[in-house]
């Protein structure tokens, strides 16, 4: 038992409370966007109607009060991963703006023609795009470590892959279309034996169990803010310091300067030289409370719910006549991927919604990973910490519909 009273946790969302279709909605795509907890919603309101102002340098007390409040936030989400200092956590749009910020400065730097950029099968397109744009601007190659049957990474070809031209190791932590938990501290561990910095994709693993950057020694670490529970166009890019400050700029503007002059730009420390203009400060308070709430839920009674209902739902979906789970790793969290039969998964998804039932189905973004499955697509369900049994029970019971209009 995992302690996490969810009948409570489920009051504390209003958005869950509502009919869909005239059937109480049965919230399955959180790996696609989380809904947002009363008090997330309420430090929003609150910021807007008390706090806000511009940030930095502001003379009047509003203006105090809002940086004190973004500054609170950057020092939450130090906190959340664990990092050593506040300035190695820079607020991006998001993981897709992250991974584009790191691709187009340390990435720009670093990688130059003949140089190679290694990823992985796994990767949802956030992380597989931004790479094959710097290679093609710089000249470089884009390899991939190779997945198993099970949706596992084959670990026997790493070592293989990580070559003397190898500048950067780019890889989820866990995949949002099979749900995949990859053992990224032992790459890590072997990707830096050969001097190889690594990135982790962080969207999918920060709302499921918590994430030790410093344990895991990663150099980059992405997530962002709408999967956790918080706002959307919130997101962060952890980025260990000593590789932060030796990067250019992403982009130019306001606050990311120290001086101008037409001759020359001085540009300000970290992290403060990757926020160039005007931050979603209202999106890191959100994002700071969704921290403070999940925190006082406790993270290890979130993940051992997660785990449990996960279980549950492979159980109760393999017990379904015609569903084929696909990915069956070691370690998995979070969403289960499926087809059933020959039937569309757009179709499946169709008839669940008349029921209520919310899910996701297409390529999850991951469309070389939907080909090494032999599909172009899956229905996927994901599960949350306000997700219950009973939510399982109805997408079961939605699929035996299905089966009717299909059989
Ligand atoms: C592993 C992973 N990386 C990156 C992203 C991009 O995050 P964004 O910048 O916030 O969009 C996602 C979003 N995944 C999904 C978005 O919708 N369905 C999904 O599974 C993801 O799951």
């Amino acid at each position: 038992q995992h302690g996490l009273d969810v009948a409570r946790v489920r009051a504390d969302f209003p958005i869950l409370l509502q009919e869909v279709r005239g059937r109480p909605l049965v919230y399955l795509d959180s790996a696609a966007s989380a809904q947002k907890p009363q008090a997330v919603i309420d430090a929003l309101v609150r910021f807007y109607t008390h706090d806000n102002a511009n940030v930095h340098r502001g003379v009047h007390l509003l203006s105090e009060r809002a940086t004190e409040a973004f500054e609170d936030a950057r020092e939450k989400v130090r906190r959340f991963l664990k990092a050593r200092e506040s300035k190695e956590i820079v607020f991006v749009r998001g993981t897709t703006e992250a991974i584009n910020l790191v691709a187009q400065t340390f990435g720009r730097k670093h990688v130059g023609p003949g140089d190679e950029v290694l990823i992985t099968g796994l990767e949802h397109h956030a992380n597989i795009v931004p790479w094959q744009l710097l290679c093609e601007q710089q000249g470089a190659t884009l390899k991939s470590v190779p997945v198993n049957e099970h949706g596992e990474l084959v670990l026997e070809a790493l070592d293989a892959l990580l070559t003397p031209r190898t500048r950067i190791l780019a890889l989820t932590h866990v995949s949002n279309a099979l749900g995949t938990v990859v053992p990224v501290k032992e790459l890590i561990r072997r990707a830096h034996a050969k001097g190889v910095p690594v990135l982790v994709d962080g969207a999918q693993a920060v709302t499921h169990f918590p994430v030790d950057v410093q344990d895991l020694d990663c150099d980059f670490y992405a997530f962002s803010g709408h999967k956790l529970f918080g706002p959307m166009g919130i997101g962060v890019l952890y980025g260990k310091k000593e590789l932060l400050e030796a990067m250019p700029p992403y982009q130019g503007g306001g606050d990311m300067i120290l001086s101008v002059t037409l001759e020359k730009t001085v540009y300000n420390r970290i992290p403060y030289r990757f926020e160039a203009g005007t931050p979603d400060v209202a999106g890191a308070v959100g994002l700071g409370a969704a921290i403070d709430y999940l925190e006082a839920l406790g993270l290890e009674a979130i993940a051992a719910h997660d785990r449990e209902l996960l279980a549950y739902a492979e159980e109760a979906l393999g017990a379904v006549p015609g569903i084929r789970i696909l990915g069956r790793a070691k370690e998995r969290s979070g969403v289960v991927s499926f087809v059933m039969q020959d039937i569309h998964p757009h179709d499946i998804g169709t008839i669940l919604d008349r029921e209520g039932v919310a899910i996701r189905t297409g390529h999850h973004c991951a469309q070389p990973l939907m080909k090494c499955f032999g599909v172009a697509a899956t229905a996927r369900a994901s599960l949350a910490l306000y997700n219950t049994r009973e939510d399982v029970d109805a997408l079961v019971r939605g699929l035996h519909k299905v089966r009717e209009v299909f059989a």
